[in-house]
């Protein structure tokens, strides 16, 4: 254990020697536990971590005044789109992902340090459950999609494979997420291939460059952001397990998704056949202030810009065509090569510059009262996952719809956006929709014929594909009968004419493995 003189010397280098005020009056065990928290910080990257904060803070809120002028729309030859191509290359790319996957060369990475503030829980968002019927988390959604994706991988090669699954986490999450997965039996996966690991974290700093203290014991920290990947992927020694086990192509994901496709084999199949290192799913923006970063170039360079340092002004503008100009809205669903990404830890990491968030941050004040501030007080700094795209040698972006590919859960119900219950109706809309396009029929309680999509909702788009975008419902409007379909059953809508062909189901209705059985029996 590292002795206090010890601590205090290293801190005494860092200019942070004022985390040690309340050393003297603390129990023994609280001090072993804060000296062994400062312990682990590095003097020198302490020291230059609270001086590049200070300085952020000494610049003025909101982004760089020369930006605007920088940005461009990413060309069109970089941009692929799942629902614009023809159906034979989406065919192709469909099958080139299928056969990465059955060679075993692809991985999913889950994004899963954050503290849910926005959502208002205590505990991983990955554990939350909307109110499905099935009553299904977002771990257990994912868990089962990539089971099934390695299953129709399998069939299509006549072959076993498996999709590790990495999941990084952070000092809020690793204990939490790694006991839920214990008591669900790793959803049916096995352990040996969900390897979790830990992000960073990083002290909080008040606006004149001092790390601050929570509580007498205790130094306010913070997960280094998504793009704290690149450090914990050295840190853990994940790329080296990836080259292990023949890795190639990994798909890093954020947790809040309730629609998201793991290791989607289109995407897969469009970024490898494009031979591209690194790549980015979108969606088309569904209103200029919709808080998604953007996909385009800051001088000539593919970048994400993020909501918040994006202006109004710049948000608003919109091409000859009426769209927006800036509209390839960032979905946090990230392809990379493990040699780009191998690339990126090794020499690149050090390049990525900290984002600053200026916060409310908990805090002891001179006499160690525990203070709650009701204005900013101090600063967060966190990299962003998508910053690396500036080194990739070949960017590219794939567009896919909104309906079917994202509704993230981000805030808790008194906000009417990207809520649980939006998200639970998003997965339940969709799933509605999958069922009458295999042909199903829905009965009321009294048995008779639901009445199916009203017309003027349709949009038909992709060959046969039914549209019924909620973007053009009422807010708050459910589907015209409840249907869940299990992600063992169907991963993207795909296999479910067998059982639901021209029969007759009451609402509601869950489409799971044993229903799935006796259907087809
Ligand atoms: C740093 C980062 O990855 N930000 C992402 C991420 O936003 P959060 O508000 O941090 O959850 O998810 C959004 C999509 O849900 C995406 O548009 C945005 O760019």
């Amino acid at each position: 254990m590292a002795s206090e003189p010890a601590v205090r010397a290293r801190l005494q280098r860092a200019g942070q020697e004022h985390l040690l005020r309340f050393c003297a009056e603390l129990a023994p065990g609280q001090r072993a536990a804060l000296l062994a928290e400062l312990g682990a910080l590095e003097p020198e990257a302490l020291r230059e971590h609270c001086r590049r904060a200070a300085a952020a803070c000494a610049h003025p809120p909101g982004p760089p005044p020369d930006l605007a002028a920088r940005l461009r729309p990413l060309p069109p030859e970089c941009v692929g789109s799942a629902s614009r191509c023809d159906p034979e290359t989406r065919l192709l790319w469909e099958e080139e992902g299928f056969r990465q996957i059955a060679l075993n060369k692809v991985a999913v990475l889950l994004l899963a340090g954050g503290q849910g503030t926005r959502l208002g829980v205590t505990y991983p968002k990955g554990m939350y459950q909307v109110g499905l019927p099935s009553q299904k988390s977002l771990y257990q959604l994912q868990a089962e999609r990539i089971q099934r994706v390695e299953q129709l991988a399998g069939e299509r090669h006549g072959t076993r494979c498996t999709i590790p699954w990495y999941i990084m986490t952070s000092e809020f999450t690793l204990g939490p997420t790694a006991t839920f997965f214990q008591e669900h039996d790793f959803f049916h996966r096995d352990p040996n291939n969900v390897i979790m690991f830990e992000q960073r974290m990083l002290p909080a700093v008040s606006f004149d460059g001092r790390a601050i203290l929570e509580q007498k014991d205790k130094v306010a920290m913070a997960p280094d952001g998504n793009g704290g990947l690149y450090c914990a992927l050295s840190d853990h020694q994940i790329l080296e397990d990836m080259e292990r086990r023949g890795v190639e192509f990994v798909h890093v994901y954020c947790v809040d998704n309730i629609l998201v496709r793991l290791a989607d084999p289109v995407f897969i199949g469009f970024c490898v056949l494009r031979g591209a290192d690194c790549g980015a799913k979108v969606v088309e923006k569904a209103y200029p202030e919709e808080p998604v970063g953007v996909v385009c170039q800051v001088d000539g360079v593919p970048q994400v810009v993020e909501y918040s340092e994006v202006s109004p002004e710049t948000a608003q503008l919109r091409g000859p065509d009426g769209h927006l100009l800036y509209s390839l809205g960032n979905i946090c669903n990230h392809f990379f090569t493990r040699g780009f990404l191998q690339m990126v830890s090794s020499e690149f990491e050090p390049l990525l510059k900290p984002h600053v968030a200026v916060k409310k941050v908990p805090y002891v004040d001179e006499e160690g009262n525990p203070v709650k501030p009701i204005k900013p007080n101090g600063i967060k700094m966190e990299k962003f996952v998508f910053d690396v795209f500036p080194f990739a040698k070949s960017f590219v972006a794939f567009e896919v719809s909104r309906e079917e590919e994202f509704s993230p859960l981000k805030n808790a119900a008194s906000d009417a956006r990207d809520n649980p219950a939006v998200t639970r109706r998003a997965l339940l809309m969709q799933h509605y929709r999958w069922a009458l396009q295999a042909g199903a029929h829905f009965l009321d309680a009294c048995g008779a014929r639901l009445p199916e999509l009203p017309r003027s909702l349709f949009r038909a788009s992709e060959g046969k594909d039914v549209r019924f975008p909620s973007s053009h419902l009422p807010d708050g409007t459910e589907p015209p009968a409840i249907c869940e379909i299990s992600p063992l059953v169907s991963y993207a809508g795909e296999g479910l004419e067998m059982y639901l062909q021209g029969r007759e189901f009451r609402s509601p209705f869950i489409l799971d493995e044993n229903q799935a059985r006796a259907l087809q029996a």
